[in-house]
């Protein structure tokens, strides 16, 4: 297999001020005369008007960008310049604003959407509560929460840390599927204390995603917040990952012409997401799984602190291997890594069955780098946006909230999540498909359509849909 990864080395620099812009023909010559291709230049205004100019460019190697910010800071005090990465500038302020449907112009239309005339609205929802959803954001809105614990795999940096990843989810569930969502990031870890505060919220709520909450305090989180409440609660880490390594996994076997009931899959990350695949793929047919964590092999013959882990055992692992992951994996035909960067070794992949298959989905570093990996694998795919074969949740988390919203879907099921995989997987026809495409990627416009479709129509087979034809079935609208 041949890996191609897009490499990204763009910055900016920002002349600021009406008067600096003169500035601007020197910045580019510093930046071209040190091996900066400049890609756009385009004029910026801040809120206080103040005019700046930006200067994108793109450097091929990363010794060049040190000379180019050198010779511009040599020339340039802060107040005439800034200097940074296109990532950085992305998030400047944040990726996320709120819009108005109706424009506030009058004080006839401040009489309309605030008071006086907003509070018939409020009192249409006192006497009826469910008319929330059609009066109020209710209908379209998901919050997406994280307590920062379980980060990616940048692991428990804290709520403000992982605002970024929650502003992303929320940004692609608008992109991808037209759901408004909201990043909220709490200041705990207490169990009970996030359920109690989740609870509290959701009356703003159509749905709740939770996201990069580690386990096992995420299982009950979410399972009694699946009790305690009537609108979806989804943990993305576990069915979202789920969901998607089903939908690749059932084509990568088909690529390397292996049976599902035949093939020796080993798993390593027993977290949240590596228990709800776990589970997904034992449902789907897989009999030989054995999942390992820091300290080898999960295994029946050890009482495990974390009960997740007893669980585990007694679902996993027929032959009750035992060992570190170089030695169980010896014979696997296929490799699915939730845990860390580095974990797999080119010597273990040597080790595996003919025709290996490598799912290596820690983010944002991999447990082996596709190009090492790529000489001794028949199909090699991560959760990165920069490599073929990308699994990653996000094919799934917009489609199938768009989905239970349209519905009404007070739950999501262990029926949706199935019919989902395939929906994903049949996004690739078998003409398509090939070592290098076993997953279709988020802006295949099929993706969501497909698995917005699946979760209404297993929610109408299965009775879990409260609304037809985009009206609550207890309304009279
Ligand atoms: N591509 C995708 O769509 C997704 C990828 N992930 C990735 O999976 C990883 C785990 O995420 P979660 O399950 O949410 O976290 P988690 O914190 O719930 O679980 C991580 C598990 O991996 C184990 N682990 C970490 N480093 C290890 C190592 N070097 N060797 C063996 N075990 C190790 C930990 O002990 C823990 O049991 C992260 O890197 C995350 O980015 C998670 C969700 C979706
Ligand atoms: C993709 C994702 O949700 C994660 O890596 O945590
Ligand atoms: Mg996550």
């Amino acid at each position: 297999m041949t890996i191609n990864a897009a490499k990204h080395h763009n910055y900016i620099v920002r002349a600021i001020g009406g008067e600096k812009i003169k500035y601007v023909n020197e910045i580019i010559q510093g930046i071209e005369s040190n091996k900066g291709e400049i890609k756009k230049i385009e004029a910026a205004y801040k809120e206080n008007k103040d005019k700046s100019v930006l200067v994108h460019f793109h450097v091929n190697d990363l010794t060049s960008i040190a000379q180019i910010k050198d010779n511009l800071e040599n020339r340039f005090g802060e107040a005439d310049i800034q200097f940074m990465d296109e990532i950085t500038h992305l998030h400047l302020g944040g990726k996320l604003e709120t819009t108005l449907k109706h424009s506030i112009d009058t004080m006839a239309d401040l009489a309309k959407v605030y008071t006086p005339g907003v509070a018939q609205v409020c009192m249409e929802i006192a006497h009826n509560p469910e008319r929330a959803y059609d009066l109020t954001v209710k209908k379209n809105t998901v919050a997406v929460v994280s307590d920062g614990t379980a980060v990616l795999g940048l692991g428990d940096i804290g709520p403000e840390a992982a605002m970024p990843v929650m502003e992303g989810k929320a940004a692609l569930f608008k992109q991808f599927a037209g759901v408004d969502a909201f990043p909220i990031c709490l200041d705990t870890k207490d169990t009970e204390e996030i359920i109690m505060i989740v609870k509290a919220l959701a009356p703003t709520f159509g749905g709740i995603n939770l996201e990069d909450i580690s386990a096992p305090r995420c299982f009950e989180i979410e399972e009694r917040l699946k009790q305690e409440l009537d609108i979806p609660v989804f943990h993305d880490d576990q069915h979202g990952t789920a969901v998607t390594v089903l939908a690749g996994f059932l084509n990568a076997l088909k690529v390397c012409e292996k049976n599902i009931a035949d093939v020796k899959v080993v798993l390593v990350g027993i977290g949240a997401a590596g228990i709800a695949v776990s589970k997904m793929l034992l449902n789907a047919g897989v009999k030989n799984l054995i999942g390992v964590d820091r300290n080898g092999a999960i295994h029946r013959g050890e009482p495990y602190s974390n009960e997740s882990w007893n669980e585990y055992a007694r679902l996993t692992n027929p032959d009750n291997l035992q060992g570190p992951l170089s030695d169980v994996i010896e014979g696997a035909d296929v490799f699915i890594g939730l845990s860390g960067p580095g974990v797999l070794k080119v010597d273990y992949l040597k080790t595996m069955a003919k025709d290996p298959i490598v799912f290596a989905m820690a983010n944002p570093a991999p447990e082996i780098s596709p190009e090492e990996a790529a000489p001794y694998v028949r199909v090699m795919a991560t959760g990165r946006s920069d490599y073929p074969n990308q699994l990653n949740n996000v094919l799934c988390f917009p489609g199938i909230f768009r989905g239970a919203l349209d519905c009404g879907a007070r739950q999501i099921t262990e029926e949706m999540k199935l019919e989902v995989a395939k929906a994903i997987a049949s996004a690739v026809s078998d003409e398509e498909l090939s070592e290098t495409y076993i997953i279709p990627d988020i802006f295949n416009k099929e993706v969501v359509k497909r698995v917005r479709d699946a979760v209404v129509e297993t929610a109408h087979r299965t009775g879990m849909a409260r609304i037809r034809n985009n009206k609550l079935e207890s309304l009279t609208v």
